[in-house]
């Protein structure tokens, strides 16, 4: 008698599909370089996620390029090796059960933004018209804070720090990590999209401002 599948093949071929897409756009844009990166979806109620690879060209995925793992990180029917920062996807599954894709990527933008204000700890994003792109945000009068994590290879403390924000109760939409780059999420991928690339265009802005106004 055949097993069941451990998940819906169907849940998954779709999921892949989606992150596939989403990825070759955002290599072509050049926030993905050289193998950077992880995208990751989660495919149903249940504790399935379909995640990138380690060490992939996210700009040519394939459907052997995306597997499963588990709400903690496990990979399911696979002997693949997820992304190296997959902890930080699972964390936000765990946290925000209503999310459903978690995007990572390296722009320049991003990493020159986490070095400037790693200095300060955050990005406080006020008075832009595109902060309304953010879920939630209705107006540009609303303060909008990116936290900005120090880098370690230690997913364990990374996943302590951003769990301490959590915990004291302030919202989160987007973190970035020093000198690496930024994480953010939607309850679907096209809104996890949008927040992606309203944040990349309101880092630049911060950028631009700080450079002419020195
Ligand atoms: C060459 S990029 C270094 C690792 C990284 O930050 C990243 O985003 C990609 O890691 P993955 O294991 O997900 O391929
Ligand atoms: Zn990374």
């Amino acid at each position: 008698m055949n097993a069941l599948p451990a998940y819906d093949p169907e849940q998954f071929s779709a999921c892949a599909a989606a992150i596939a897409d989403a990825a070759r756009e955002f290599a072509a844009m050049g926030w993905t370089p050289a193998t950077s990166s992880n995208f990751s979806m989660r495919m149903d109620d249940g504790d399935h996620v379909a995640i990138t690879v380690s060490g992939r060209d996210k700009g040519r995925l394939g459907s052997d390029d995306i597997m499963v793992v588990d709400l903690h990180d496990h990979p399911v029917a696979t002997e693949r090796r997820p992304s190296a920062e997959t902890a930080l996807h699972t964390q936000i599954y765990r946290r925000f059960p209503d999310t459903r894709a978690v995007l990572h990527t390296h722009s320049r933008t991003q990493s020159v933004a986490s070095r400037l204000f790693g200095r300060e700890g955050r990005v406080r994003l006020q008075g832009w018209e595109l902060q309304k792109a953010i879920s939630g945000h209705t107006t540009h009068e609303s303060t909008l804070d990116i936290p900005v994590f120090p880098n370690t290879q230690h997913m364990p403390e990374l996943t302590a720090r951003i769990d301490a924000w959590l915990d004291t109760g302030r919202p989160l939409h987007a973190y970035l990590i020093d000198g690496h780059g930024l994480y953010t999420w939607g309850r679907s991928m096209d809104e996890a999209r949008r927040h992606l690339e309203a944040l990349e265009f309101l880092l630049g802005c911060e950028l631009d401002l700080r450079r002419l106004s020195s």
